[in-house]
């Protein structure tokens, strides 16, 4: 079965998009990573299918490159909204977004954060503001689901951090049931971050919205910054805008490169 698809990144996190909304695409985890993989797919960092909704203007499933699903993904819901026009209101699994279009810069509303240790989830329950566990050099991170589960830990400017080795042995730790994304967040003025996150499923990436969310979230909550924030990640900006009992609203830029076809069977 031949299907279209859009080539888009939002600050380097790349996505294979498919718009599925005329005509289903049946997806499964092993599809989704034979798509994603760089040497023997079309290779992006998550696999997006847009979805004909009830009650919104589309659905979105996200499919990390181990065939994970995700509940929500900051860049590329910049990427289908681009897509979609100004207004979108799309459903996730993680939940209800909606989209404001004024050329390549979108703001998305990105609903309201989730503190409970439940709603992370963790595997028990702890003080998710300050989670007294440590991994290597790295403790006391907080935890939250802006759609997908974080953990975010802050770290001086100057610490070295070795994020390629912490974060899988993180990612698969037991206190995560569901697994989780995991941040290092340098505070670098009174409402700017620098971030790096290693991606549930998916490894170090050039940019993770979500976790630029859930950073922007942590650093308000700790009182380490005051809104709006500027999170620079390795492959750019973003603007994150929350107040307690608010949503989250994420302002950043939308890149569409190509467009292409390819045979469904070819990634089965
Ligand atoms: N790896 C994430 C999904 C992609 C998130 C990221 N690409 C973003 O822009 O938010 C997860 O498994 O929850």
């Amino acid at each position: 079965m031949r299907f279209a698809f859009h080539k888009m990144h939002g600050l380097g996190n790349d996505f294979v998009v498919i718009d599925a909304r005329s005509a289903p695409v049946v997806i499964d985890a092993g599809v989704a990573r034979g798509i994603c993989d760089r040497r023997q797919g079309i290779g992006c960092d998550q696999l997006i299918l847009i979805e004909a909704a009830d009650g919104a203007d589309a659905a979105m499933r996200i499919w990390n490159p181990d065939g994970s699903e995700a509940g929500a993904c900051g860049n590329a819901s910049r990427c289908v909204a681009m897509l979609l026009g100004d207004g979108a209101a799309i459903d996730t699994p993680g939940g209800r977004i909606t989209a404001r279009v004024a050329g390549d810069l979108i703001e998305i509303d990105m609903g309201l954060p989730r503190f409970h240790w439940e709603a992370v989830p963790l595997a028990y329950p702890l003080d998710t503001l300050d989670v007294p566990v440590g991994w290597g050099d790295l403790g006391h991170g907080t935890a939250l689901s802006v759609g997908n589960p974080h953990i975010v830990f802050f770290v001086a400017e100057d610490a070295e951090v070795d994020l390629a080795t912490l974060g899988p042995l993180i990612e698969h730790d037991a206190l995560f049931p569901e697994r989780i994304n995991v941040g290092v967040a340098r505070v670098t003025g009174s409402s700017a971050i620098r971030l790096d996150v290693w991606e549930r499923g998916a490894g170090l990436t050039r940019a993770c919205g979500t976790g630029a969310c859930a950073a922007a979230v942590a650093a308000v909550r700790r009182r380490l910054v005051n809104g709006p924030v500027t999170v620079t990640l390795p492959g750019g900006d973003l603007e994150i805008d929350w107040t307690p009992g608010t949503s989250i609203r994420m302002r950043g830029p939308a890149t569409h490169v190509f467009t292409g076809e390819a045979d469904l069977g070819a990634f089965a």
